[in-house]
């Protein structure tokens, strides 16, 4: 199966974010989040589907359901592939977003597909207990989670890739599972707790792996790539 990781572009600004890919293969899934998107605003999207990449615009929204709503319809506008919002916000606010993006999506072009933060991959069992208050099994928080998401009518969830085959037990294959905390075997783990392998993420059936830190700071980013690729494609 060809598969194609998505590369979170955490970069200041643009220049840094283009001129990285400059030395990486052409048609990428590349992420804008909130480091490169709250700085410098939206053109970077436009200029990176210009060059041919699918963005997935990272800006987790969460907050009252109308607020939402209204944030997705100008965001449709920005012409992203994918979008995303915290399911935390409950399912009226994951509706909202989802009324919002059909709204503004301009005629012809296709709905930017809507996911829903699940439980952050930093966060651990024992964080989400003691911190959130959310008593038992991070697991169940998750799937809870993702079946709210799967009930508002949303296309997927963001999940650790151990979550990911419960998910689609839960919510089926189609349904989406972008799973970030990437980490090549002995790769730094930095701020993330819930962590794996690519080739664990082929194996748990993540439908896309988001990758940052492991690629873009990577002495060779490009040969960083395809070895995550190919790595996934084998698990
Ligand atoms: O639960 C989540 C949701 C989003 N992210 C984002 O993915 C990348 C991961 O970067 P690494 O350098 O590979 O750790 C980053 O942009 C996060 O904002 C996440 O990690 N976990």
């Amino acid at each position: 199966m060809n598969r194609s990781p998505i590369i979170a572009l955490d970069f200041p600004a643009p220049d840094d974010a283009l001129g990285f890919l400059d030395n990486m293969p052409s048609g990428l899934w590349v992420k804008v989040g909130m480091e490169l998107y709250l700085q410098n605003g939206p053109d970077i999207v436009g200029r990176l589907k210009d060059r041919g990449h699918a963005v997935f615009l990272d800006l987790k929204l969460h907050d009252i359901p109308n607020t939402v709503g209204r944030a997705m319809e100008g965001l449709a506008r920005v012409g992203a592939d994918m979008v995303n919002v915290h399911a935390a916000g409950g399912s009226e606010m994951m509706r909202r977003a989802l009324d919002g993006l059909d709204a503004g999506t301009p005629a012809g072009r296709k709905r930017p597909a809507l996911i829903a933060v699940t439980q952050l991959t930093s966060t651990g069992e024992e964080q989400m207990n003691h911190e959130q208050g959310i008593p038992g099994r991070l697991m169940d928080s998750v799937v809870r989670y993702s079946r709210l998401a799967d009930m508002s009518g949303l296309d997927g969830v963001v999940c650790s890739v151990h979550e990911a085959s419960a998910i689609r037990d839960a919510c089926g294959e189609e349904f989406l599972k972008v799973t970030p905390g990437i980490r090549l075997a002995d790769g730094d783990t930095h701020d993330q707790k819930r962590i794996a392998t690519p080739a664990d993420a082929g194996r748990a059936g993540s439908t896309h792996i988001v990758v940052g830190r492991a690629i873009t700071r990577a002495a060779d980013p490009a040969a960083a790539y395809e070895t995550v690729k190919q790595q996934w494609e084998e698990g």
